[in-house]
């Protein structure tokens, strides 16, 4: 079975990965969220569950059994090693994940998936292209500070933990300009079409 042409959505917190997804779902195009999905099998799949308790102390799920996503953003974000060990057992559970969603939508034009952290495209298991979501680092700190119940060093603190938008480049097939003067439809409409045309070449 031929899965569909993949797209990934990545940037830096506050950056606008989401805004943009929800864009591409406006034009009837399925999204993945990643990091949410992540937290519902951090919550669901007993093996996660197992290990992340291995790894963080039974305090990494609340009384009534819930992720505690606070006390864990407050524990791996200020530790590299804690978070890459945490990434080691969440990924490769969210990659395999990723495949069967996207098996299960052959009949789309398209897919996407929003992550915060994407492989290059064409890698075994990857996206076939990276879309980068790009804004200036202060604006997204006051995007988060509005959006999130987080102190602005707990964002500074995120923003340092994860790569730099040099790195992101690296990676990326697209760049999408979410700063206050570009305006975000067109440029989604111009990867839509992009896609569309993408897809009707591989066939
Ligand atoms: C650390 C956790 C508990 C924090 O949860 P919380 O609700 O407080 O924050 P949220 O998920 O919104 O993340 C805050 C910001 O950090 C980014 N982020 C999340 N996980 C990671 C990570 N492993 N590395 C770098 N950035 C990350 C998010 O994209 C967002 O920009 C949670 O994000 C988590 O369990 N992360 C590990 C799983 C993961 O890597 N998810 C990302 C995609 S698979
Ligand atoms: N172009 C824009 N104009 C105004 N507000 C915006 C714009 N883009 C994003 N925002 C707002 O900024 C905040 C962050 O955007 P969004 O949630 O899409 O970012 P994100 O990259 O998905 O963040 P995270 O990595 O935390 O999930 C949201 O409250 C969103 O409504």
């Amino acid at each position: 079975m031929e899965l569909p042409l993949l797209i990934g959505v990545t940037g830096g917190i506050g950056s606008g990965k989401s805004m943009v997804c929800r864009l591409f779902e406006c034009l009837d195009i399925p999204v993945y969220y990643a990091d949410s999905r992540a937290k519902w099998l951090t919550n669901n799949d007993p093996e996660i569950r197992e290990k992340v308790v291995a790894l963080l102390g039974n305090e990494a799920y609340d009384r009534e059994g819930l992720y505690n996503t606070r006390f864990v953003a407050s524990s791996v974000f200020k530790n590299e090693p804690l978070l890459k060990a945490l990434n080691a057992i969440i990924h490769p559970v969210v990659l395999r994940d990723t495949k069967e969603w996207a098996g299960q939508r052959t009949g789309a034009p398209y897919v996407v998936k929003e992550a915060a952290i994407m492989a290059k495209a064409g890698q075994a298991n990857a996206v076939d292209y990276v879309v980068l979501v790009e804004a200036p680092v202060e604006l997204r700190v006051q995007r988060i500070l509005q959006r999130d119940n987080r102190t602005e060093q707990e964002i500074r603190a995120i923003i340092e933990r994860q790569v730099s938008d040099e790195s992101r480049r690296e990676i990326a097939d697209y760049i999408v300009n979410n700063d206050d003067a570009s305006e975000l439809i067109p440029q989604v409409l111009h990867l839509h079409d992009t896609f569309l045309k993408a897809r009707s070449s591989r066939h």
